[in-house]
């Protein structure tokens, strides 16, 4: 048996019920079989691979907090330093009913290769806690962030480990955080990123993900001879990194038609509007059936169906495994030509398979979503300088860096004979300066 498929059935094994784990190992180490082929002797002998599927330390603890009704709730938290070769542990933290143990680890493990690509030192981690945000008072939401963050505050720190925000984890909930870890430890540093911008942010780091996103696309049908402009676009979500996409696609001329949230879907012929999805998601923090009010020619459907339009690009946003193998067929019969993930996973891997063997370019998450870290690390280094840059300067830094890590992907791709395969070229460009650094170190 291959050294990769002796080391994916030893993680199914050691690591059972984590289904989104074996998946985000599966989809790295499968891509990754020439490089590890060329090195086996060396990488079987130091355990490579084993000591990368490992994570440094995983920190589970209980987060108890009162609700309204004088009611105490009790949540379970989660942070995984998983690898920190290059870096401080970073990584953002998820507040979703749905975490467990791998779905935190699948996000950990996807982050290493993710801020690998960057350029900049970050090393990969992930957390955070089953709590449900949606539907909680403010004062609820303070009381389970402060709750978590006197336990997490013993863990991390502006040069150990620098969380972020996640799904249901935004500006309100990263600032509760703050205040909670500077009471705790005493420490004005950048401990946590996504801060508000009063308090240490930066400028552009709301909409990093999302821009950050269509840079990325933008520069890969640059290469493939395509432009965007133009180009009609169904987006998954309506978050964070879903809003901000949308807004980046109208700005670089295409019509963005769709969006979503947990419970239904909007279809807009003449393009959403992001003011009003601003205001709605932003602002009153209410459900996508509100948008007819502000565009009464717009459609809501109950349940998903965000790929079944017909549309030139798709960008999944919302979460992982929302875009499936029938989903890719029907985006393939209807002439879509790209994919790029904004959301982590959210392609399954029969559903990127099948793009990428119908010729759909497929930008995975790892790379078309590194935006949002990149900018995380640049309000690092900011705070570190006790210095703010302009949402000019930030933003020129990340289409430098999403620039950059296309280019990347797509040279080692090459180098690999697959060229044109995105997943291969992120997963071996990523993979490459972790290995090399992790060699540097020794066996630790
Ligand atoms: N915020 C960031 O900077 C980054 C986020 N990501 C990833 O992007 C994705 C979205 O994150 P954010 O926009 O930050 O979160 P968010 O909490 O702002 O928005 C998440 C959106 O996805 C929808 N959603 C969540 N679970 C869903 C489900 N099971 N079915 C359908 N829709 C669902 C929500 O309704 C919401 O519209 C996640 O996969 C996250 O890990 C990746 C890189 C950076
Ligand atoms: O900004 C960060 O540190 C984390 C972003 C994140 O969680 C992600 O890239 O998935």
């Amino acid at each position: 048996m291959s050294y990769v498929d002796e080391v994916i059935e030893l993680v199914v094994k050691k690591n059972p019920d984590e289904p989104e784990f074996h998946q985000a190992v599966k989809e790295v180490l499968e891509s990754l079989r020439a490089v590890v082929e060329a090195h086996e002797e060396e990488y079987r002998r130091d355990a490579l691979l084993e000591r990368l599927v490992e994570p440094e330390r995983q920190i589970k603890f209980r987060v108890p907090w009162v609700d309204d009704k004088g009611q105490v709730q009790v949540n379970t938290g989660y942070r995984v330093q998983f690898n920190s070769a290059i870096g401080p542990y970073k990584g953002g933290l998820r507040l979703h009913p749905s975490v467990n143990i791998g779905i935190i680890k699948f996000l950990g493990f996807e982050q290493i290769f993710k801020n690998s690509l960057t350029g900049l030192p970050i090393g990969g981690g992930k957390g955070g806690s089953d709590f449900d945000p949606k539907g909680k008072s403010d004062r609820e939401v303070m009381a389970f962030c402060q709750s978590f963050m006197t336990e997490l505050c013993k863990y991390i720190g502006a040069d150990t480990d620098v969380p972020a925000g996640d799904i249901g984890t935004g500006a309100r909930e990263i600032g509760y955080m703050y205040g909670q870890y500077k009471r705790i430890r005493g420490l004005s540093e950048g401990v946590l990123t996504g801060k508000g911008l009063s308090y240490g942010g930066s400028l552009a780091r709301t909409e990093a993900t999302g821009y950050g996103l269509l840079y990325f696309t933008r520069e890969m049908l640059k290469l493939a001879g395509k432009d965007i402009a133009g180009k009609t676009v169904a987006v998954s979500g309506a978050g964070n990194v879903a809003i901000y996409a949308i807004e980046k696609a109208q700005q670089m001329g295409a019509k963005v038609v769709t969006c979503s949230d947990s419970t239904g879907w909007v279809y807009d012929p003449e393009g959403i509007d992001v003011a009003a999805l601003k205001e709605i998601k932003e602002v009153k923090r209410a459900r996508l059936t509100e948008y007819k009010n502000y565009r009464p020619n717009s459609e809501y459907h109950e349940g998903r169906g965000v790929w079944s339009v017909k549309v030139d690009i798709a960008l999944p946003c919302a979460t992982q495994n929302e875009l499936h193998l029938e989903d890719a067929k029907q985006l393939v019969a209807n002439g879509c030509f790209a994919v790029a993930e904004g959301a982590n996973m959210p392609t399954t891997l029969e559903a990127t398979q099948y793009l990428q063997e119908n010729g759909v370019l497929f930008a995975p998450g790892k790379a078309s979503n590194a935006g949002g870290v990149a900018t995380s690390a640049l309000e690092m280094s900011q705070n570190s300088e006790r210095l703010s840059w302009t949402f000019e300067e930030v933003d020129a830094k990340l289409q430098n860096i999403m620039v950059n890590i296309c280019h990347n992907a797509a040279d080692a791709a090459k180098r690999y004979g697959a060229e044109g395969n995105y997943v291969v070229g992120a997963n071996i460009a990523g993979f490459e300066k972790v290995v090399d650094a992790m060699q540097a170190q020794g066996i630790v």
